[in-house]
């Protein structure tokens, strides 16, 4: 007997504990899913591109849903690099020298964007590759649930799911580019990219710039939130280069496209990207080629390598070959950026590099 006189019956006690017990497993299985995907993290918290690859029973993935985490991961992460610039304290060190003697520089904009790009990345997509700048400390974990919505606009370019095999992609991640601008306060110049490759060819981009708050990305047979501009000077390009990884791109340009030729030097290579594309940011440069002559990583540049092959432009070596992004994390043949351009003619201008010794 109840108090006050009510008989609970023992069928509805029963039946209001099954309930109850529904609604728990409802709210904590994402939760435990999320927890549990970073138990098998693959590999990746030492950072770059080592570690074991995608299980084989890995299942398929849906690129739209990718998308739309590398979109979120982007500007997640972008929201630590403002917020890091805005309060002044970067804990600015050198990770090492690059090949040339440049400080490799790290901040604490570079280690919390990866913290939080990584995690949500790899909660959402447990089984998938994902290559990283920077080391995650597989010790300060954060679970950062995706609510599993896809933006709008995404869907309305991409009306259907696109499923690959998870063990075929591999996701780059470059949670601050243009870290050596972002020290020196050159804020226009910083971005934050998640690109997605399948089979070492990039099919997803997104190229977010924190300090303005745009946000480009385009998938390869898919959509774009971003397009082409209508023209490009061929003759005389207005070509964009490296301000702090130059070697001798000067040079190399000046001597393909002769004297006329503009020069513009700018930081980051997502940066760069965008200079060849038309976007509304008032702080962005227009170019018409982007060239690098200097060793360079892939989560550097497979964002603008995707975004630019989904809109028919291309990123290739210097010497017109297509970067595979699997396997070691850096190229060494140069880069060379177009769109709407003949680009094997490009290639066949430029100077050979290791014969000039322009390298
Ligand atoms: N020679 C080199 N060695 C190592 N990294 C290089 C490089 N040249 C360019 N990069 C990296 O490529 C990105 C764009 O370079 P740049 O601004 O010079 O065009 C920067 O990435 P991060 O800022 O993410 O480190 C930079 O560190």
């Amino acid at each position: 007997m109840a108090p006050m006189g009510i008989r609970l019956s023992p069928l509805g006690v029963a039946v209001f504990c099954l309930l109850g017990l529904g609604v728990l497993y409802h709210l904590y299985s994402g939760f435990l899913a999320g927890r549990f995907s970073l138990f098998g993290l693959g590999g990746e918290p030492g950072g770059g591109a080592a570690g074991p690859a995608a299980s084989a029973d890995g299942g398929t993935v849906d690129l739209r849903e990718m998308l739309a985490v590398s979109v979120l991961a982007a500007v997640r992460g972008g929201e630590e690099v403002r917020r890091v610039r805005e309060s002044n304290v970067l804990h600015e060190k050198s990770k090492g020298k690059t090949r040339e003697g440049a400080d490799d520089k790290m901040t604490s904009g570079d280690v919390l964007s990866n913290r939080k790009m990584f995690y949500l990345l790899k909660t959402a997509f447990p089984s998938v590759q994902i290559n990283t700048e920077e080391h995650v400390d597989a010790a300060d974990q954060e679970v950062i649930l995706w609510d599993r919505k896809i933006p709008e606009d995404i869907l309305k370019e991409i009306a259907t799911p696109q499923e690959v095999p998870a063990e075929s992609v591999t996701v780059w991640i470059d949670p601050l580019d243009a870290t050596q601008e972002y020290t020196e306060d050159l804020r226009k110049y910083v971005t934050t990219m998640v690109c997605v490759a399948v089979n070492g060819k990039p099919v997803l981009g997104v190229i977010h710039k924190p300090f303005s708050e745009y946000t480009a990305w385009a998938m390869v047979d898919g959509g774009a939130n971003v397009k082409a501009r209508t023209s490009y000077n061929e003759k005389t390009p207005r070509i964009v280069v490296s301000r702090s990884h130059s070697g001798m791109v000067k040079q190399v340009a000046l001597q393909t496209f002769g004297n006329q030729t503009t020069i513009i030097p700018a930081g980051g290579a997502g940066y760069k990207v965008l200079a060849l594309l038309d976007v509304p940011d008032k702080s962005q440069e227009k170019a018409d080629l982007y060239i690098h002559v200097t060793y360079i990583k892939k989560w550097d540049i497979c964002a603008g390598n995707a975004i630019l092959k989904a809109l028919g432009g291309h990123m290739t070596t210097l010497s017109g070959e297509e970067i595979s992004y699997t396997g070691s994390d850096g190229i060494e043949g140069g880069l060379l950026a177009s769109i709407r351009m003949n680009h094997q003619a490009l290639v066949r201008k430029l100077p050979d590099l290791e014969k000039t010794g322009h390298k």
